[in-house]
């Protein structure tokens, strides 16, 4: 079996099937739908931007579209397949960041991120490790435990794990979340390189300029989806909360 890189693959052709195909997808708990009915294809060589306010729905969306939460109806399909998230097929193309306690306490950063790399057959582990240990500003906090980490710190480490695997769709939910403005600026440019170089992105975010950098396209969730350029969806999270911090 040929070994995998940690590169997104190459952006399939345009007839060949989506990414990502949301059909009347119905998201929410139980038999309650908590937004609209979402429908969009997402490509390799696409970044689809989730906005909305607080509670519309976006993150109930986007587990319904990889398979971590039934849907109420409707169907999705990642690479002309139905979801399952149990199968290899998913668990080699699509790489997901949600929860910031997704860590075992035990384990140091280098750990962490070589048992992800390893375990998707990464050929050049360390390598790879460092590199991005490295990009995500980690290097000096290698052995350091999650507890032992800042919170923005413990956020780098979970984002750095999608970056030491291979993946062809990577599912993102407010990765700006606790990032200092120069690391959000670094990641927002480097996933829209992998994003030209052939990634598919979905991507939930509450940060215009993060936004703006990576989106190529957008849909704004509510009890009605509105699909929107990455400069409409900009303008439109950017008067979310005109009196916050
Ligand atoms: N496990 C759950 N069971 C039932 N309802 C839930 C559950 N999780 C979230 N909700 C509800 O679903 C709705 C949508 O929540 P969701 O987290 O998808 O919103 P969001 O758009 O991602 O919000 P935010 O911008 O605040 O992250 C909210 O009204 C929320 O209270």
């Amino acid at each position: 079996m040929s070994k995998a890189t940690n590169s997104p693959q190459k952006s399939p052709a345009r007839r060949e099937p989506a990414v990502v195909r949301a059909d009347k997808l119905q998201a929410g708990y139980g038999t309650t739908a908590v937004c609209g009915v979402v429908s969009f294809s997402l490509h390799g060589g696409q970044a689809m931007a989730l906005v909305g306010p607080n509670g519309a729905g976006k993150s109930t969306v986007v587990k319904t579209v990889v398979g971590q939460l039934e849907a109420v109806s409707g169907t999705t399909l990642i690479n002309g397949a139905e979801v399952d998230d149990r199968t290899l097929d998913f668990r080699r193309e699509v790489a997901v960041v949600f929860d910031d306690d997704a860590f075992f306490p035990a384990l140091t950063v280098e750990e962490h991120l070589a048992i992800v790399s390893a375990g998707h057959g990464v050929e050049d582990v360390e390598e790879t490790i460092s590199a991005e240990l490295e990009f995500f500003g980690l290097a000096a906090l290698a052995k350091s435990r999650p507890y032992n980490l800042s919170s923005g710190q413990r956020r780098r480490m979970l984002l750095a794990s999608a970056f030491v695997r291979p993946r062809s769709l990577l599912v993102l939910d407010e990765p700006e979340q606790r990032l200092d403005t120069a690391m959000r600026h670094r990641l927002a440019t480097r996933l829209r390189a992998e994003v030209d170089a052939g990634l598919a992105l979905l991507v939930v975010t509450h940060d215009p300029d993060f936004l703006s950098t990576v989106a190529t396209k957008a849909l704004f969730i509510a009890d009605t989806i509105h699909t929107m350029t990455p400069t409409q969806a900009a303008v439109a999270i950017a008067s979310e909360n005109p009196h916050a911090d």
